[in-house]
């Protein structure tokens, strides 16, 4: 087998305005990177006649390779299309952080990806730079209003915004700037999150046009003053400046798979220290140009689906008609508590252990309302007797699971999903919220803590107490929890695999993310900048003279 470069880099590309072309998009309404990549000018109009129906693809807690979500959606939407069911794709950009760690790229896998995929696990258009630049140029507008005037008293001590980079550094979670004497500045402590966390991002994300984007900048708490008032951008005065810096980015991108799919690619990922969704621009662009658009949300469904159905929707204005599950055999063998070297030995009563995962997530899903299959996305080292066990716990449960071999090939292997799908997208939904947003805040974490996770109590920390006192008094508690939590575990504890119950949550600290319109509620030990594994990707790629690049995957 080929590796995903190897298969992207031999692929035949459309030209990227014959991809616009196919779903009606004009040459002056996109805005070209190159032969391969464009970004499109919104909005778009609902194209009448078209069904406007949203997948969302998510999956079950994964194995820290991740189970295929993105390897699916693309054998999804390609089967589909192939099905003569019109279909686009909204998905997230990667991450350069993991492509360079241990995770990889995120434009799928095998025959299943989008392409130009060097591209789009590298600089892409350079939206993440953008974002970069924005969200650093605002920490040194800021520390530079704290050495000069600083009319509004802002504490040095209570800044909250932090600098951002697109890579995996751990040297930059804790730094202190301003060191050098009188002229460099307030000395302050402060750190580095990945760009992917950065509050710009969930903006960005959630924004609907340039200036919902602006408006949400604005309201943007940097921090504190002595008196421990907020003081937001819009009092600061960089609101401008900054959505200046990311009036290209808000555009989404549109690229194409192996077998010429459109796909709206824009959008950060890391459903477990943001909201892990791609932007609602994109969304909404692939929906009104669609009857089919399949999108995804990060990590598991107790992570991105309930952050896209909880924090996205609203702003989307849609949830979805149908949910795909991506289930993996080494996974519900990985939580039933085999270690990942014996993932490819066949393990009937270790998958049987395991599957109490992937109950729960089916079982949330439903929870919200909405039709469910699972995805059973196939490895070669899965058994037919590991297969045959899985459909049989599904069918017990009352969940259809359909093999989809989309890695392997393609669009050709992912025809049975499709037609479930399909099957499932056009029956009714009746969507139930998981909270009403208007609880307090504390109200709120506990509903998904114990409706989704299966906690039995949440504990907050002294200072957390303290936060959502102030926050209320703020009144800045009609907004959704966005909670960062390990994507390996239901609970707060990563080696807590399968499906803990009666646990205790616990939540160290809120950030209020007011621009986004979220409280960050950071449970565990979760950081907002990754570390590199002992053998990051990076150690393994190579390119030669030609530029041809190997170890990028
Ligand atoms: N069925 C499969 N067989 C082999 N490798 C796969 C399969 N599905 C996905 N992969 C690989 O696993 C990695 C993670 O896939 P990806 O779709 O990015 O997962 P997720 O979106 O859930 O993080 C990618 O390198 C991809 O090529
Ligand atoms: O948010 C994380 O996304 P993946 O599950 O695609 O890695």
């Amino acid at each position: 087998m080929l590796t995903d470069i190897q298969i992207a880099d031999q692929a035949e590309m459309l030209p990227i305005e014959a991809v616009a072309a196919k779903v009606g998009l004009k040459k002056d309404q996109l805005e070209q990177y190159g032969p391969y990549k464009a970004k499109v000018t919104t909005p778009v109009a609902p194209v009448a006649g078209k069904k406007h129906k949203l997948v969302l693809v998510t999956a079950i807690n994964p194995t820290p390779a991740g189970e295929g979500k993105s390897t699916v959606l693309v054998g999804l939407a390609d089967a589909m299309n192939q099905l003569g069911h019109q279909t686009t794709i909204a998905m997230r950009e990667p991450s350069m952080g993991p492509v360079f760690g241990i995770k990889g790229g995120a434009t799928g896998g095998g025959y299943s990806q989008v392409i130009p995929m060097e591209d789009i696990n590298l600089h892409f258009t350079g939206d993440l730079h953008a974002l970069t630049s924005a969200n650093n140029t605002l920490a040194a507008l800021i520390d530079n209003y704290i050495m000069r005037d600083n009319e509004l008293d802002l504490d040095p001590r209570r800044v909250i915004w932090r600098r951002v980079e697109d890579v995996n550094d751990r040297a930059l979670r804790n730094v202190v700037t301003g060191l050098g004497g009188v002229m460099q500045g307030v000395p302050r402590e402060t750190g580095f999150d990945i760009t992917a966390a950065s509050e710009l991002m969930a903006i960005l994300c959630l924004s609907t046009d340039l200036m919902d984007l602006k408006r949400r900048v604005k309201q943007i708490v940097v921090g504190y003053t002595r008196a421990k008032e907020p003081v937001t951008v819009g009092q600061l005065g960089f609101a401008d400046a900054i959505t200046i810096l990311l009036k290209d980015a808000i555009k989404p991108n549109l690229v194409q798979t192996l077998d010429h799919t459109p796909a709206f690619v824009h959008g950060g990922p890391f459903a477990n220290i943001a909201h892990g969704c791609n932007s609602v621009l994109a969304t909404q662009t692939s929906l009104a140009l669609s009857d089919y658009t399949v999108t995804e949300a990060g990590f598991g469904a107790d992570l991105g689906a309930e952050k896209f159905l909880d924090i996205k929707r609203p702003a989307l204005g849609k949830h979805p008609d149908a949910v795909v599950i991506v289930a993996t055999i080494r996974a519900l063998k990985y939580n039933g508590g085999v270690a990942l070297a014996d993932l490819k030995d066949e393990n009937l009563a270790a998958l049987e252990a395991g599957f109490v995962n992937l109950k729960r997530h089916v079982q949330n899903i439903q929870r919200y309302g909405l039709p469910a299959v699972v995805a059973i996305n196939h490895f070669v080292a899965d058994t037919d007797a590991e297969v045959a066990k899985l459909q049989e716990l599904c069918a017990e449960l009352g969940v259809k699971a359909v093999v989809a071999d989309a890695w392997a090939k393609g669009g050709a292997g992912t025809h049975a999903l499709a037609e479930a799908v399909v099957e499932l997208a056009d029956q009714p939904a009746d969507f139930t919220p998981l909270y009403d947003v208007d609880l307090p805040i504390a109200d709120k974490v506990k509903a998904v803590a114990t409706k989704i996770y299966g906690a039995k109590e949440v504990v907050f920390t002294k200072k957390a107490e303290k936060q959502l006192a102030e926050f209320t008094k703020q009144g800045w508690d009609n907004l959704p929890v966005c909670i960062a939590k390990t994507q390996y575990s239901f609970s707060d504890d990563q080696t807590a695999l399968g499906a803990p119950s009666d646990f205790t949550f616990h939540i160290r600290e809120f950030v209020p993310k007011l621009g986004a319109g979220f409280i960050v509620a950071l449970s565990g030990t979760m950081l907002t900048m990754p570390g590199l594994g002992k053998t990051p990707a990076a150690v393994k790629m190579t390119i030669d003279e030609n530029g041809t690049i190997t170890g990028l995957f």
